[in-house]
C-alpha cells in the first residue's frame, strides 16, 4: 500500500512517488551551517500565549506521538518573531532517534540532537488548516531540539507518562490541563526560515522557528519514546524509532538568526 513511512520500503527517498513535493526547492528538513546564517536585527521575538485548556488528547499514530489542541478559535497562539498574525496551535509531536546520537530533522554545524519537537500552528487569515496548507504564510512550526542529559526537564515527564497510554497505533488518551510553554528553554534566540513539512504531503507552507537552546531530557525518557509501537495492539510489536527525514537541499535559501 501506498502508505509512507521511515521503512527501506516507504521510506525518505521513496516519498517523492506517491507525493511529488518531497522534491521540491524549500523542503524540511536542512542542515543549518552557522557560518552562512545571516543575523536579521529586524526579526523581533515570538510569543506565545498558550491556554493550558485548549490541550485535549495524545495519540500513536504509527508514524509519531502527537498532542492535540482545540484550534476552532483563537485559543493558543503564537506571534511575533518572522510572523505577522497570530498563528493558532494545532498539535505538538516528536521525531527520535534508535540510539540518543541521532533522531532530530534539523542539524546544527552537523550535530544531531536526540530528538525535535515540533509545536505546529496555522494562520486563520486563511479559514482551517487544509486552506493554512496552500499557501506560503499558511503554517509556522517552533521547532525545539532534545538533548539527553542529567538535568531532565520536569515537564517532559507528563508527555512521556502518559506513552504508558498509547503503547500502540490508534491509541489515543485524554490529555489536558496541558501548557506547552513550559517546554521552552530559557533563551528565545532562534533560526528562521522558509520550508515544508517534514512528512509527506511535504506542503511547502512552512515557517520554521528553530530554537538554539536544546532541552534536556533523561536517556530513560528517550527509552520510554523508543518503546512506543509502529503497529496496532494485534500485531507484533515493531518499535517507533528512527521517524526522522534526513536534511533536504538548501537550493539557494537564506536561514536567519535572531541572534549574533
Ligand atoms: N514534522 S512537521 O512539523 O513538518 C509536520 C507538521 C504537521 C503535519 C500535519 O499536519 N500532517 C497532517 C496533514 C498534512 C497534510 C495534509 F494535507 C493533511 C494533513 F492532515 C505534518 C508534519
Amino acid at each position: 500500500q501506498s502508505v509512507w513511512g521511515y521503512d527501506s520500503d516507504n521510506g525518505p527517498e521513496r516519498w517523492h512517488e506517491n507525493y511529488p513535493l518531497a522534491k521540491g526547492d524549500k523542503q524540511s528538513p536542512i542542515e543549518i551551517n552557522s557560518k552562512e546564517v545571516q543575523h536579521d536585527s529586524s526579526l523581533s521575538s515570538w510569543h506565545a500565549s498558550y491556554d493550558p485548556g485548549a490541550a485535549k488528547t495524545i495519540l500513536n499514530n504509527g508514524r509519531t506521538c502527537r498532542v492535540v489542541f482545540d484550534d476552532t478559535f483563537d485559543r493558543s497562539v503564537l506571534r511575533g518573531g518572522p510572523l505577522s498574525g497570530a498563528y493558532r496551535l494545532r498539535q505538538l509531536h516528536l521525531h527520535w532517534g534508535s540510539s540518543d546520537q541521532h533522531g532530530s530533522e534539523h542539524a546544527i554545524d552537523g550535530v544531531k540532537y536526540a530528538a525535535e519537537l515540533h509545536m505546529v500552528h496555522w494562520n486563520p487569515k486563511h479559514g482551517n488548516f487544509a486552506g493554512a496548507l496552500k499557501q506560503p504564510d499558511g503554517v509556522a512550526v517552533v521547532g525545539i531540539f532534545l538533548k539527553v542529559g542529567n538535568t531532565p526537564k520536569p515537564e517532559m515527564k507528563r508527555i512521556l507518562e502518559e506513552i504508558e497510554n498509547i503503547k500502540t497505533k490508534g491509541k489515543e488518551a485524554p490529555f489536558q490541563h496541558f501548557d506547552p510553554s513550559i517546554l521552552f528553554p530559557k533563551s528565545r534566540d532562534y533560526w528562521t526560515y522558509h520550508g515544508s513539512f517534514t512528512t509527506p504531503p511535504c506542503e511547502e507552507c512552512i515557517t520554521w522557528i528553530l530554537l538554539r537552546e536544546p532541552i534536556e531530557v533523561s536517556s530513560d525518557q528517550m527509552a520510554k519514546l523508543r518503546s512506543l509501537s509502529k503497529n496496532a495492539e494485534n500485531e507484533p510489536m515493531s518499535p517507533l524509532v528512527d521517524n526522522w527525514r534526513p536534511p533536504q537541499p538548501l537550493k539557494g535559501r537564506i536561514v536567519r538568526a535572531s541572534f549574533k
